[in-house]
């Protein structure tokens, strides 16, 4: 199977350039409309596809980010590796303002936002145990090495609802009684249905901010977040162009199972499994509903 690098870009992170035969396509999904148009094209020989998470022009909050369209539409057009950039606060004095964090843990606080391709007529349970994929969070970790950018091995991303940012207490406790590292809005449920849809996940959080427990730092501040990112965003794209000759064209399966998630994982009995659903799910568990 050939590699397909699916890239979601987020604040900050609209558009990645060089593409070879780029186009902007529109897929449908049953989940809904993706948050835009998705840019295909080649980058060294392998095929890439980038989704601009809040849309061109930063149109959707994080609340109304269509996760499970954008995921869907993603794997309906044969990406096998999804790499999430983002935009996230922290929570550790060393992982500072222009510090990117290959995030490999996530503690899920969202609650408006459908979690799951799964439901009534169809269910299924996986294991989002390691929610990121070391073979493809390597990759990333190398490519950002590469570039000369301050790179911090793993981190536990707290993923808020928003929009508003936290408040001192919040902060001080996913800090101090939590341990997590960064915050953001939008990683889950995004990681949760990739790994639902079998496709590897690795984030790539770039730190724009000290949240709000530092004493010398005060509150997030929205125009210091957007002064770090524009920073960030070249470096993002810079990483994002060294993929490619990381991962190779030609893909062997993922020595962790992430493009096998559904193999034991679906309850409903074949006699009582919905036909509607069964056609809604066909992108996204396909392999395995035949
Ligand atoms: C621009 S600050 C808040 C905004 O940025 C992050 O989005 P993304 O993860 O898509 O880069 C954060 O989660 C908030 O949605
Ligand atoms: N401090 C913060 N909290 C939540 N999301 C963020 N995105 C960037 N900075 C953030």
């Amino acid at each position: 199977m050939g590699t397909k690098i699916g890239v979601i870009g987020g604040s900050g992170v609209y558009e990645i350039d060089g593409l070879q035969d780029a186009a902007w396509v529109d897929i449908d999904s049953p989940f809904g409309a993706p948050s835009d148009q998705i840019l295909t094209g080649r980058l060294g020989g392998v095929e890439m596809a980038f989704l601009p998470r809040h849309g061109r022009g930063h149109v959707h909050s994080p609340s109304t980010v269509p996760y499970r369209a954008n995921i869907d539409a993603l794997k309906r057009l044969g990406v096998t590796d999804v790499i999430s950039v983002s935009a996230c606060g922290s929570f550790r004095e060393e992982m500072a303002p222009g510090d990117f964090v290959i995030v490999d843990q996530f503690i899920d606080r969202t609650f408006a936002r459908e979690k799951s391709f799964f439901g009534t007529g169809l269910v299924a349970h996986v294991s989002v145990a390691h929610p990121t994929c070391p073979r493809l969070s390597q990759a990333c970790l190398e490519a950002a090495r590469a570039e000369g950018i301050k790179v911090h091995d793993g981190g536990t991303y707290l993923a808020m609802e928003g929009p508003q940012f936290s408040s001192m207490a919040e902060s001080k406790l996913y800090r101090d009684a939590w341990g997590c590292d960064v915050i953001g809005m939008t990683n889950m449920p995004e990681a949760k249905l990739a790994r639902e849809a079998e496709l590897c996940y690795a984030s790539v959080a770039m730190i724009t901010d000290y949240d709000s427990w530092h004493p010398d730092h005060g509150a997030v501040d929205i125009s210091d977040i957007i002064a770090t990112l524009t920073g960030n965003a070249d470096k993002a794209r810079a990483l994002v162009a060294r993929l490619p000759a990381l991962l190779g064209p030609e893909r062997a399966p993922c020595p962790h199972g992430c493009d096998r998630a559904l193999e034991h994982a679906i309850l409903t009995a074949p006699e009582k499994r919905d036909p509607a659903m069964i056609e809604k799910l066909s992108a996204v568990a396909g392999r395995v509903l035949g």
